[in-house]
């Protein structure tokens, strides 16, 4: 047999690895309403970007920033209105329904509102894909009992949904899913209703779903939370456009636009916000300067080089977390001194890292 990233749960999909999405300029925009009230939305603006096979890729950005158009879009539920989408090596764009039929086969879509037949059992929607895709009733029944074991329904087999909690709604949606073994998994978050064990649950099942049956993960969700703890990837839009994408511990470390930055603060409350700065300023001896963490950043010797020189240092604000086994974080500083040798502290902590001064 040979190896793959799956066989070893802490191997992640690496760079090399094949492409199973390929979004190249892709366009969607909207026309609703007729003569003066006729308006044009566009919900995915030219994005470009690549999802590789066997990774958990998350897409974030607040409500309306176009991801639920750009997922659907994978399936071809959103025919794009221009640029291409290639799923596992074939054109979805430009497509019939009908030529849409076997890409979708092997994607399972995971409904926020779980969308469950109220007729059928338990084991009756699990099964419901496997009889559209042609599976024997042998095949079938132990197919059924297999992902009710993996998602911990089996005792419910014979349950009718409105028996269930919204957790175990879900869980038979991701069992529905994952039935006809699909390639990719779109999963949508962003408005989830699931309190926050629930949704626990489920990003296990995703994770677990990713890591034994080597299935590739898009997930929405606007909690970059949820995006830390599962993606391997994010990319982050905005307005439609895909503004910073790239490894989710790059992202965290470094981000680069606002909107990602934003996102980041809401999770990792490194940097005082306005109103704890005002309380630090008002305390401060000297100069305030927030001092960015990294991996391989080392202001140690900086630091203690003007300490030498006579400039007093206190750490009044930080937090540094490691994440994919990378350091990021920032620390804020009061720096008091003589202020030409403050001046030399700050330019040496700016030759190796970024170095921001604040004030309220
Ligand atoms: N069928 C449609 N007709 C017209 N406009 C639409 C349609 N679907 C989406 N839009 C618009 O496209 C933009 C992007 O919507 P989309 O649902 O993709 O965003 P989202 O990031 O998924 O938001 P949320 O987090 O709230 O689900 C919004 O301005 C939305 O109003």
């Amino acid at each position: 047999m040979t190896s793959t990233a799956t066989d070893n749960p802490l191997a992640r999909p690496g760079e090399d690895a094949e492409v199973i999405v390929r979004f190249d300029g892709a366009t969607k925009t909207f026309v609703t309403g007729k003569g003066k009230g006729r308006r044009e939305v566009t919900a995915v603006d030219d994005v470009t970007l690549n999802i590789r096979r066997g990774e958990i890729y998350g897409v974030i950005g607040y409500s309306g920033a176009g991801k639920s158009t750009l997922v659907r879009m994978i399936n071809g539920l959103e025919p794009a209105t221009s640029g291409e989408i290639e799923v596992d090596g074939r054109r979805v764009d430009g497509r019939t329904e009908e030529q849409l039929a076997p890409i979708r086969r092997d994607i399972g879509m995971i409904f926020q509102q779980f969308n469950l037949f109220t007729s059928r059992t338990v084991a009756g929607n699990v099964e419901y894909p496997l009889i559209r895709a042609g599976w024997s009733k042998d095949k079938r029944k132990a197919r059924v009992a297999e992902l009710l074991q993996f998602v911990g329904l089996s005792e419910r087999a014979g349950n009718y949904p409105e028996q269930l909690s919204g957790g175990q709604k879900q869980r038979v949606g991701i069992a529905r899913a994952l039935a006809a073994q699909p390639k990719i998994l779109l999963a949508d978050e962003s408005t989830s209703a699931l309190d926050p064990e629930t949704t626990q649950e489920v990003l296990n099942l995703l994770r677990r779903a990713n890591r034994e049956f080597g299935i590739t993960v898009v997930l929405i969700t606007h909690e970059m939370d949820v995006v830390r703890s599962i993606a391997d990837r994010v990319a982050v839009m905005d307005s439609g456009r895909v503004v910073e994408e790239g490894a989710t511990a790059q992202v965290f470390s470094a981000p680069t636009t606002s909107t990602a930055r934003k996102f980041v603060a809401t999770v990792s409350h490194d940097e005082p916000d306005a109103e704890e700065l005002a309380y630090l300023s008002e305390k401060r001896q000297g100069r305030l300067v927030v001092i960015d963490i990294r991996q391989g950043v080392d202001v140690g010797p900086v630091l203690s080089a003007a300490a030498a020189r006579g400039v007093s240092f206190r750490i009044v604000f930080g937090g540094v977390s490691v994440l994919q086994k990378q350091s990021f974080g920032s620390l804020t500083v009061d720096l008091s001194g003589e202020p030409h040798v403050v001046d030399d502290a700050i330019e040496a902590l700016s030759q190796v890292t970024t170095v921001k001064e604040v004030s309220a």
